[in-house]
């Protein structure tokens, strides 16, 4: 299993990620796009990425808008593989 790593220390290394109110060790960040075509096309790469990796943001998408929470379930927070897959998000997007 990934070893928990903490919000705080992937946020401390990436732009513009927050730690989550409460709880919760997660970490968020929102997306914006020109139109809901960037935002959905960012979607899917992230889908295949997610799919290869077998590690899932929870997400949402309004237009050209999309909120991701990363966190690891099964490590009952974030982990190194929250961490790749925030840097493959800012990579693409
Ligand atoms: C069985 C399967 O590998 C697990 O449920 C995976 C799937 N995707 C996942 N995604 C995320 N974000 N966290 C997990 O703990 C997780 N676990």
């Amino acid at each position: 299993m990934a070893e928990k790593i903490g919000a705080e220390a992937v946020i401390g290394e990436l732009d513009g990620w927050t730690k989550v109110p409460g709880d919760r060790d997660a970490i968020a960040k929102t997306f914006k796009f020109k139109d809901f075509n960037e935002a959905w096309g960012f979607m899917s790469r992230v889908a295949v990425k997610a799919d290869k990796m077998d590690h899932h943001p929870e997400w949402s998408n309004v237009y050209n808008t999309v909120e991701v929470v990363l966190t690891t379930h099964d490590a009952g927070g974030v982990t190194g593989r929250d961490r790749d897959m925030a840097a493959f998000m800012d990579s693409i997007a």
